[in-house]
C-alpha cells in the first residue's frame, strides 16, 4: 500500500494505491462524504466487471445511488455527451453537496471531471482509475474536459478530485491493447524526468514481468506527476512537460477521428517523432529517438508517423490548436536526453520536417 499527497492549498487530496482497494472503497469513501447521493459515471465495459460491486457496497454503506454507463471509447469524450449526464443527474436530484464518482479509464475520468466541474457549477468528484493510462496520468491533476469535433480536450477546466483510489488488481481485466497503451504514458515519465526509471523499463518485455513491478510503477509515474502539477497546476510551464509527443499526438488522433490510434499509442509516436526532428535541429542527443523508439517497440507500441497517408498542411492545421499555443509560440516539449526534457518557443515552421524523416 502506498500513499501520495498532491499538495496544492485547499486543492490538495490524497492517492491511495493498493491491491484489493475496490473491495473497502465504500468504507474509504465514508471516511470523507457523508452525504445521501452518489452518482458513479462509467462505461458499460467498466460498469460490467466492477459497477455493481461498487454500487451495492455504496448501498450498503447507506448511500443512495445512480449508475450512469456510457458506450467505451474515445467518441464518448464528446462535448454532446454533456447533455445526456446532466439530464440523468437532474432526475436523481444530486445537489452540489453531493459526490460524484469516475470508475474507469481516462475517457470517464476526463468527461465525469468535466462534469462534475460544471454540473451546478461544480460538484465534488472522486477518481477511481481503471485502466493503467488512468492510473498513471489522466487521474492526477485535475485536467478534465471533453473533445470538440475540430480537437482533443478543447474545452474543459482544471478539476482537482478529492481524493483518488488506484486498485492495481483491477488492471488484470483491462485488455492486452489498453494495457500496451497505457505503457506510452508510462515511458513519457522515464523520458521527460527519469531516466534510471527508462532503464528499469528497458528491463521489462512482457505485460507479466510490468505486473510483477506494477506497484513501482504505479508510484513513480503518480509521485512524477504529482510533483509536476504541484509545482504549476494550471499548466503555464513546468506542466507543459507532461504534453510531451501530446502535440503530434493530438493531431494525429484528430486527423485519424480517433479511429485508428489509442491516446497511448500516439504518444508513442509523438514522442519518437518530435525527438527525431529536435535530433535533426540539434537540440537533442544523437540516439535519443532511437532509444524511445526501442522501448516503444520492445512493448508493441506503434512508433511510425506515416507520412506518406497524412496531409502534412491539414495536420499542421490541427497543431495550431494545441493549448501551449501562446503569443504567436507554440512551446514545443523537447529533451535534451532521456530524463531531462525543457519547453522551447518554437513557430509552426518548426514541425515543416515531419514530411523529410
Ligand atoms: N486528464 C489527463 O491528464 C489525461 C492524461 C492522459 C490521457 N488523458 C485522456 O485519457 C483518455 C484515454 O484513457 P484510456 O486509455 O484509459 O481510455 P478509455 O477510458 O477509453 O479506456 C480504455 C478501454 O479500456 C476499458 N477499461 C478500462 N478499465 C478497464 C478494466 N479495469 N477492465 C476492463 N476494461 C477496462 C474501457 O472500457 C475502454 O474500452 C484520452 O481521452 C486521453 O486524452 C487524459
Ligand atoms: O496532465 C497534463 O498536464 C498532461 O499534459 C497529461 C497528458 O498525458 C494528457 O494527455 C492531457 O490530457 C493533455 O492535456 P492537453 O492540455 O494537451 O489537452
Ligand atoms: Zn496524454
Amino acid at each position: 500500500m502506498a500513499e501520495l499527497h498532491v499538495g496544492l492549498g485547499k486543492n490538495s487530496y490524497t492517492i491511495l494505491i493498493e491491491n484489493g482497494l475496490r473491495h473497502r472503497l465504500p468504507e474509504e469513501i465514508k471516511k470523507i462524504y457523508s452525504g445521501k447521493k452518489i452518482a458513479i459515471i462509467t462505461d458499460h465495459n467498466v460498469n460490467a466487471h466492477y459497477g455493481s460491486q461498487l454500487e451495492v457496497g455504496l448501498q450498503a454503506a447507506g448511500y443512495e445511488t445512480l449508475v450512469v454507463a456510457l458506450p467505451p471509447g474515445e467518441q464518448t469524450k464528446d462535448f454532446q455527451m454533456l447533455p445526456l449526464i446532466y439530464e440523468q443527474l437532474l432526475d436523481f436530484q444530486l445537489n452540489r453537496s453531493e459526490l460524484i464518482i469516475a470508475l474507469g479509464g481516462g475517457v470517464i475520468g476526463d468527461l465525469a471531471g468535466f462534469a462534475a466541474a460544471s454540473f451546478l457549477r461544480g460538484v465534488p468528484f472522486i477518481q477511481i482509475p481503471t485502466s493503467l493510462l488512468a492510473q498513471v496520468d489522466s487521474s492526477i491533476g485535475g485536467k478534465v474536459g471533453v473533445d470538440l469535433a475540430r480537437g482533443k480536450n478543447l474545452v474543459g477546466a482544471f478539476n482537482q478530485p478529492k481524493k483518488v483510489f488506484i486498485d492495481p488488481e483491477m488492471l488484470n481485466t483491462l485488455s492486452d491493447h489498453f494495457f500496451r497503451d497505457g505503457l506510452g504514458e508510462v515511458i513519457k515519465y522515464g523520458c521527460i524526468k527519469d531516466a534510471a526509471f527508462f532503464s528499469f523499463l528497458q528491463t521489462l518485455h512482457t505485460r507479466e514481468e510490468m505486473m510483477a513491478h506494477i506497484e513501482k510503477i504505479l508510484y513513480t509515474c503518480c509521485d512524477i506527476k504529482r510533483r509536476v502539477v504541484e509545482e504549476d497546476e494550471k499548466d503555464t510551464g513546468e506542466r507543459m512537460l507532461l504534453n510531451f509527443g501530446h502535440t503530434i499526438a493530438h493531431a494525429l488522433e484528430t486527423y485519424t477521428n480517433y479511429a485508428k490510434y489509442s491516446h497511448g499509442e500516439a504518444v508513442a509516436i509523438g514522442m519518437v517523432a518530435i525527438t527525431r526532428l529536435s535530433e535533426k535541429k540539434g537540440f537533442t542527443k544523437l540516439g535519443t529517438a532511437a532509444a524511445i523508439e526501442a522501448m516503444a517497440k520492445q512493448v508493441g507500441l506503434p512508433t511510425e508517423l506515416h507520412m506518406e497517408e497524412i496531409d502534412l498542411d491539414s495536420l499542421l492545421a490541427i497543431m495550431t490548436l494545441d493549448k501551449k499555443n501562446l503569443d504567436d509560440h507554440l512551446k514545443v516539449i523537447l529533451l535534451k536526453e532521456i530524463g531531462n526534457s525543457y519547453v522551447q518557443d518554437e513557430t509552426i515552421a518548426f514541425f515543416d520536417d515531419l514530411e523529410n524523416m
